[in-house]
């Protein structure tokens, strides 16, 4: 399980170690030298003579690069550094001994053409709003050499890549993009979240001790292969298809049949005992030609997957899946209330057992009915924010689909999961989504009654259908290769035993 922190956390967690004289920057820098020299030998290179450029802030940030540049200058590194303003002093100093040469902004270009690394310590935690001058021209230049250049250069991020949220991974104006992160102590959230996470590149993080000294709740945290054992049912001697989870789907039209053979495919890998589908006749006769295992009878149901697919135009039908859902919540049974169906909660508040998988033009029309327009592109702006606040107006776990998935209820720690390339995003991907949700839903159908409101795991339970749904994808894209929605549910019990057996990460 990945865990973020917000910037002040983080700088909490330092000060005891600091004050106990613990040299965090040196760690840092180490960590940051390491990986250059690492980086440089995979792409074939030697080090000694390998041109490197720092790009130095005058805080703590900046600080870390020049003692890493010191480092590497002292390995043969041809290093060389652009200042910003009056930089870390005894960082200057160490850079300075070591022989790395500083430059006047006016040879930027020349050198961020010919070095094979850039090293970005701009700012760090401490940045506060867009980038601003003289890092701001810094970036726009770079950018501008980065597109120009034969090769593109190696770009590592001290901590962050400058000019991202590290707290919501907004990118309010210019960030400069890395092909690694190098990141102190621990993620923060800006580094897992959309849009930040597309400048991160790949992230390492560089321990520091700070454990024993953050706060108990992350700021977000993300499912990895090892939690899906604590969350998903592995069947024993005494269980049986009712023990197991009965899954209940209404789902698909006539307008949309797909939709119904998609949520119900996916209900069935996720590993409940029993699908139970309730749609119009004609998809009732489609999904058992294709899964003779459904049962179109209805009964008890652990869960509801509410919504994929049906014609919400069609008045008997929209009226069907309202009263579904107002029963369910009398009843306390979990809901996923998907596609053309969350419009419902334009006027209804309803408790976090309900979870609801917009994607932005969804939840742009649901924010809108509640009195809170934010456009599409508000909420690719600030995905986390956005899904706060619908969860926040109507009291519902909202699970929001983009690149990387945005889960949380109203009051619990934010989840994300990203991670699956741009493949997944195929028409159906979500009805699938839906399906493998209530799968899950419904093996802790009862025990999330018992517990009321549901304490959150509604959140955690979206976001581990969530990895498992982006790992199912890539089982099916493999090393990259289109791919449609069917197989992405064919893939869900490959994803699902590939994470039960997993010991790692
Ligand atoms: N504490 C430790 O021992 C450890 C800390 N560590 C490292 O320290 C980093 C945090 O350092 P930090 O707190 O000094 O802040 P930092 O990120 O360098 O930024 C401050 C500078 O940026 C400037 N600035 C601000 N906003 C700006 C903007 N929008 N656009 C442009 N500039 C802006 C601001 O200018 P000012 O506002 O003062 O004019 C100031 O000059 C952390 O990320 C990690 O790398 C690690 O080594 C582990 C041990
Ligand atoms: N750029 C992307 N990269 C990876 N996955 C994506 C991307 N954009 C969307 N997705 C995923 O693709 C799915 C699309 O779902 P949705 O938009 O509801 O499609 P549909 O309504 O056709 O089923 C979601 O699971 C979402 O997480
Ligand atoms: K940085």
């Amino acid at each position: 399980m990945l865990r973020a922190y917000r910037s002040d956390d983080v700088r909490q967690a330092e000060a005891p170690l600091l004050e106990r004289g613990v040299p965090l920057m040196d760690r840092a820098a180490a960590a940051l030298a390491t990986e250059v020299i690492r980086r440089v030998r995979a792409l074939g290179n030697r080090v000694p003579g390998t041109e490197v450029l720092g790009l130095v802030g005058s805080g703590n940030n900046g600080g870390d690069v020049l003692f890493a540049l010191a480092r590497l200058a002292r390995r043969g590194v041809s290093a060389s550094a652009i200042l910003t303003g009056t930089p870390h002093a005894a960082g200057y100093a160490a850079a300075s001994r070591a022989g790395v040469r500083f430059a006047d902004a006016g040879t930027l270009r020349s050198l961020a053409e010919s070095a094979e690394v850039w090293i970005d310590g701009l700012v760090g935690i401490g940045a506060r709003g867009p980038l601003r001058e003289p890092a701001l021209e810094i970036v726009r230049e770079l950018e501008e050499v980065r597109v120009g250049r034969p090769v593109e250069p190696l770009v590592i991020a001290a901590d962050l890549p400058s000019g991202i949220g590290a707290d919501d991974g907004t990118v309010p104006g210019l960030a400069l993009r890395a092909n690694v992160t190098v990141t102190m102590g621990i993620a923060k959230p800006g580094l897992v979240l959309d849009p930040g996470r597309r400048y991160a590149g790949e992230i390492v993080q560089v321990p520091l001790g700070l454990e024993e000294f953050l706060p108990s709740e992350p700021a977000l945290l993300s499912v990895g292969a090892r939690d899906i054992a604590d969350m998903w049912d592995v069947p024993g001697p005494d269980s049986h298809k009712y023990s197991r989870g009965v899954v209940g789907v209404m789902t698909g039209s006539l307008r949309y049949p797909g939709a119904a053979l998609l949520s119900t495919s996916a209900a069935l890998a996720g590993g409940a005992g029993m699908v139970r589908y309730a749609g119009p006749r004609e998809t009732s006769r489609l999904v058992v030609s294709q899964h003779p295992e459904i049962v179109t009878d209805m009964g008890r149901v652990q869960a509801w997957v509410l919504g994929s697919g049906v014609n919400m135009d069609d008045p008997e039908a929209a009226s069907e899946v309202a009263r579904r859902l107002q029963e369910s919540i009398t009843a306390g049974i979990p809901v996923v209330l998907d596609a053309g169906a969350i419009t419902l909660l334009g006027s209804i508040d309803v408790p976090s057992t309900v979870v609801i998988t917009p994607h932005a033009g969804e939840l742009a029309e649901l924010l809108a009915a509640r009195g809170e327009p934010l456009s599409r592109e508000e909420i690719a702006a600030a995905p986390s924010r956005a899904a706060r606040l619908a969860a926040t107006l109507t009291g519902a776990t909202v699970l929001l689909k983009g690149s990387v998935d945005v889960a949380c209820a109203p009051d619990d720690p934010l989840w994300a999961q990203g991670g699956a390339a741009g493949w997944r995003a195929t028409a159906g991907a979500g009805d699938v989504l839906a399906g493998l949700l209530g799968s899950i839903l419904a093996q802790w159908g009862d025990e999330l009654a018992d517990l009321g409101k549901g304490h959150g795991i509604p959140a955690r339970l979206a976001a581990a259908a969530s990895y498992i749904h982006g790992r199912a994808a890539a089982i099916a894209y493999g090393t990259g290769r289109p791919i449609v929605a069917s197989e992405i549910a064919g893939a869900i019990p490959q994803a699902i035993g590939e994470a039960l057996a997993s010991t790692g990460e």
